[in-house]
């Protein structure tokens, strides 16, 4: 098996609702996203995947969430803008989009150095 990744930035503002303490309040973080993908094969030129093309549909997904107000973009209008929620957001956004050759691994959100959460769906 072949696994690639790349990463990317965004950064936003959130507030957590249904959450009691400092997290309630409105503020924001520069998130890190880290994306794999996943293939048996290389294709004839020796690549999975164009690094480039993914690293392009990523910062693409990201450009909805870049320096917006979370809670007032959809779907996180309606659900938590929780880094658990951001990854399975993204996971869904690019998840049709990587090449044939390949399936998408595991989308992990960084909220800071020492905090990350992951979504990944079974092949
Ligand atoms: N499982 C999750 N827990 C928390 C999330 C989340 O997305 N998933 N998010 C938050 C808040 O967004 C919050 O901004 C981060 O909280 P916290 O780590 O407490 O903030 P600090 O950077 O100030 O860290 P300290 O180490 O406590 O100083 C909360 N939880
Ligand atoms: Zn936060």
């Amino acid at each position: 098996m072949y696994s690639l990744k790349v990463v990317s930035y965004f950064s936003a503002a959130h507030r957590l609702r249904d959450y009691h303490g400092k997290c309630e309040v409105l503020h924001g973080h520069n998130w890190k996203v880290e994306v794999e993908i996943k293939a048996k094969e290389v294709g004839k030129n020796g690549m999975v995947m164009d690094f480039k093309v993914l690293k392009s549909l990523l910062r693409e997904c990201l450009e909805r969430l870049d320096h917006g107000y979370l809670n007032e973009i959809p779907p996180f209008d309606k659900e938590n803008p929780t880094s658990e929620l951001i990854a399975r957001y993204i996971f869904k956004t690019l998840k049709d989009k990587v090449s044939s050759k390949a399936s998408l691994g595991k989308v992990s959100v960084w909220e800071s150095e020492t905090t990350c959460a992951s979504y990944w769906e079974n092949d």
